[in-house]
């Protein structure tokens, strides 16, 4: 069963959000591509288009997210306020990985104005490596995340 995916960009991440949309309709590793938006030329702010993206997730309707905008910062604060979503910017490999494998994140937060397309290409394909374990001696840690987690 390979992953359901939801890519989301604002207006400053679109262009990098549609690429890597096509990145990762062709990967074998992913059965289901689905774009929240913004379409190219739309405007909407990224908070709103973070949050819808991640309640896809928190509802069950995709696996995984990356939402990009100029940054990565402001979608990832967004997707952060859905309940059970855990979402950060990551820019280089090392962090990718330590995304999935110390914090069990869902959501890939990348800024196209902080990293080349190509950078952004990479990251995004390695975000889909690697598997959380439950049995790792990060769990704990992940579980302690989500005991803080306010209605
Ligand atoms: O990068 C962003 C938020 O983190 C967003 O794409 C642009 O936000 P702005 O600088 O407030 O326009």
């Amino acid at each position: 069963m390979g992953f359901r995916v939801v890519v989301a960009g604002d207006s400053a991440g679109v262009d990098y959000k549609d690429v890597i949309k096509a990145d990762l309709e062709a990967d074998p590793r992913i059965d289901e591509v689905i774009d929240a938006g913004i379409t190219k030329g739309e405007d909407v702010d990224y908070p709103h288009v973070a949050v819808n993206a991640a309640r896809m997730i928190a509802d069950g309707k995709a696996d995984r997210g990356v939402f990009i905008c100029g940054t990565g910062m402001g979608v990832a604060m967004s997707a952060n306020k859905v309940k059970g979503i855990r979402a950060s910017t990551a820019h280089d490999s090392f962090s990718v990985e330590r995304l999935v494998l110390s914090n069990d994140a869902q959501v890939l937060c990348l800024g196209e104005r902080v990293i080349g397309l190509e950078l952004a290409r990479r990251l995004a394909k390695e975000f889909f490596n690697y598997t959380f374990d439950p049995e790792s001696h990060s769990a704990p840690k992940v579980a302690a995340i989500c005991s803080y987690e306010e209605d």
